[in-house]
């Protein structure tokens, strides 16, 4: 089979350009366009100089529809707004599109799973790394066999200064994994921050704290905070190629897979499809 020749979307991005550079190393896809905003800085550039990864001969673009044609599949860490609206070119044009970005509202998620009625085929997470996905299912194991009634389930997170959304996108996937371990609603039993007298904790309550500074790339800790013991579980970032070794291999998985919307779960066979 030929090369699975992707759109990096937001390619001057953290993401986008440690997704160029890895694109350009790994067997299977190749790098088919880099788009940029109109006016952005990086338009004109070549986009693997742009990444640290060597002249591409590939300019970074701003005409969406000139980088998707002949495309195979797009890859998207961007921006909600922007992911809703891809997920809409990748459904008229039968493309993969792989959706790493988070913060996206009730009303994305829903326009997005219509994008992928309608022909798209999506992977979508709030975390591409291995190791975050296989720490959802060890959540989801101690959420289930610690009972709710003694141990207090929290989430925190850390990240760099530029991060916009909050919690993050893994912070809620750990959510979920909780959540589903307590056979629960998430939405019934979050409690996104705290400010002020806020009363005692609600029981059965899974809390949420979400730090932001210097350049951390992702930490997430979920606690288990019992009278006596406290379990925490950890992850740890250190280099944002796992996202994007991630992504690279939803790409070439989605290519084999009709419509439809999959998640990371999916794609590394770890366990049952939940929101991320
Ligand atoms: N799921 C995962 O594993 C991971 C997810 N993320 C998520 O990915 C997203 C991006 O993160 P990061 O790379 O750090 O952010 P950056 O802001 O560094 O990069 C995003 C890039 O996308 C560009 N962009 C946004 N909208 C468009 C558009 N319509 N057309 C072209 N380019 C566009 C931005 O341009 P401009 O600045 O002009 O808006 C920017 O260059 C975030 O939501 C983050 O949380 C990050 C890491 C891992
Ligand atoms: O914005 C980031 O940087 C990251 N975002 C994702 C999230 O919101 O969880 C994944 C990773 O933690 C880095």
């Amino acid at each position: 089979m030929n090369a699975m020749r992707l759109v990096v979307v937001g390619a001057a991005g953290r993401m986008g350009r440690t997704l160029v550079a890895l694109i350009k190393e790994t067997d299977g896809v190749v790098l088919h366009a880099a788009v940029e905003r109109s006016g952005a800085l990086a338009l004109g550039l070549d986009a693997g100089i742009l990444a640290g990864a060597g002249h591409l001969g590939l300019s970074v673009g701003e005409d969406l529809d000139a980088a998707l044609a002949g495309a195979d599949g797009i890859i998207d860490f961007t921006a909600p707004a922007t992911s809703v609206a891809l997920a809409a070119r990748a459904a008229e044009a039968g493309l993969v599109h792989v959706i790493g970005t988070t913060g996206c509202s009730a009303e994305d998620d829903a326009a997005i799973a219509r994008a992928a009625g309608q022909g798209a085929r999506i992977v979508k997470s709030g975390n591409m790394s291995l190791g975050v996905n296989l720490l959802a299912g060890l959540v989801e194991l101690a959420a289930r066999a610690l009972p709710a009634a003694g141990f207090d389930i929290e989430i925190a997170e850390m990240h760099h200064r530029h991060k916009v959304d909050a919690p993050s996108g893994t912070a809620l996937l750990l959510g979920h994994a909780a959540a589903a371990g307590r056979g629960v609603d998430l939405g019934d039993v979050e409690v996104l921050s705290r400010q002020g007298h806020t009363g005692a904790r609600p029981p059965g309550a899974i809390g949420f704290a979400a730090l932001r500074g210097g350049s951390v790339i992702g930490e997430h800790s979920v606690i288990f905070a019992a009278d006596g013991e406290r379990l925490e579980l950890v992850h740890r970032a250190e280099d944002r190629s796992i996202f994007a070794r991630g992504a690279l291999r939803a790409a070439l998985w989605a290519r084999e897979r009709p419509a439809g919307l999959y998640t990371m779960q999916d794609v590394l066979g770890l366990s049952a499809p939940r929101p991320g």
